[in-house]
């Protein structure tokens, strides 16, 4: 079948009979072949949401799918996103002192696993921090946090949105990133802002979760890759993991264990939200899977 291009749709919508036929058949119509279709009916909160993967299959097909899709949208009073595949979405790199997740989002940007667009990346360390990794030509910004100064943060946040916007960032990805974003930064960047959490949450939020597993005796460790909300580790979970640990492990020794823990996590995480596989579902969320 000659195809010229495809697209992720994802859509939500208070659960009734018809969607996925109303949906299916404006697709076809409109000179579309479905090529992957996913649905899920939450049956506590009566919403319905569905992902799925198309391809152009007729050369007049109607590429303005908003439009193809207003109708059915207003029908079923849906909320709805298209993305076009062939557009790779741009990314912002946010990193502190520990630099293990950005090193591995950039392996994995190189060798194509993460199919995106990285348009730079924000430290509040200075590039010299990160000598021993390849940053190439990606524009670095060091925005250091004065707490100082009065408006130290508010001032800093501020080149931070200067800089999601100058370079059109669509996600903002914050790898070990060790500063509390404003409430106003966190809503600005609401669902289009992850983070990794060092622990298995909700347990452990805020600074050294794995002190706080040492002292507490816990048999497993884990990462949390979540949405950022104003709540500090709070937001939405895209993925998590663990791995078993035992009372010979020192602190020390379970910083190094879960590093891989992180990085495999928050790595899923960004792919999921690159694929389109993750649907905002109130304060948690809907990952559908390869
Ligand atoms: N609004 C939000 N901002 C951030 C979140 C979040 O969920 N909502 N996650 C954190 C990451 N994080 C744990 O994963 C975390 C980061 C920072 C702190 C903290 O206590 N920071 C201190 C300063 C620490 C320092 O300067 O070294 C602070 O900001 O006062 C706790 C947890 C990222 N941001």
């Amino acid at each position: 079948m000659n195809t010229t291009s495809e697209y992720i749709i994802r859509l939500a919508c208070a659960n009734r009979p018809g969607i996925v036929a109303a949906v299916a058949t404006a697709l076809f119509e409109g000179g579309f072949n479905i090529l992957d279709s996913q649905q899920f009916d939450d049956t506590v909160s009566d919403r319905f949401f569905v992902r799925i993967h198309f391809e152009q299959t007729r050369a007049d097909a109607d590429i303005d799918i908003n439009a193809l899709m207003a109708p059915v949208a207003a029908r079923f009073d849906m909320q709805y996103s298209v993305h076009d595949c062939r557009k790779l979405r741009r990314v912002l790199l946010m990193v502190s002192k520990f630099d293990h997740c950005l090193a591995d989002l950039l392996y994995r940007w190189r060798t194509g696993e993460l199919a995106m667009e990285v348009v730079g990346i924000v430290s509040n360390h200075p590039r010299d921090t990160y000598a021993q990794l390849n940053l190439g030509d990606i524009p670095f910004h060091h925005l250091p946090v004065d707490k100082a100064a009065p408006n130290g943060k508010a001032e800093q946040e501020a080149r931070v949105w200067d800089i999601v916007q100058s370079s059109g960032a669509e996600l903002v990805v914050l790898a070990r990133y060790m500063q509390i974003l404003s409430d106003d930064l966190s809503a600005k960047l609401s669902g289009r802002c992850i983070n990794i959490h060092h622990s298995f949450l909700p347990g452990f939020k805020g600074a050294r979760p794995y002190h706080q597993a040492y002292e507490r005796g816990v048999k497993l460790i884990g990462a949390t890759a979540h949405y950022v909300t104003a709540d500090l580790d709070e937001g939405p979970i895209i993925e998590q993991d663990v791995e078993r640990i035992s009372h010979r492990d020192t602190p020390e020794q379970l910083v190094r264990r879960g590093r891989d823990i992180e990085r495999r996590v928050l790595a899923s995480a960004v792919r999921y939200h690159l694929e389109g596989r993750v649907l905002l579902n109130g304060h948690k969320t809907v990952v559908f899977p390869e």
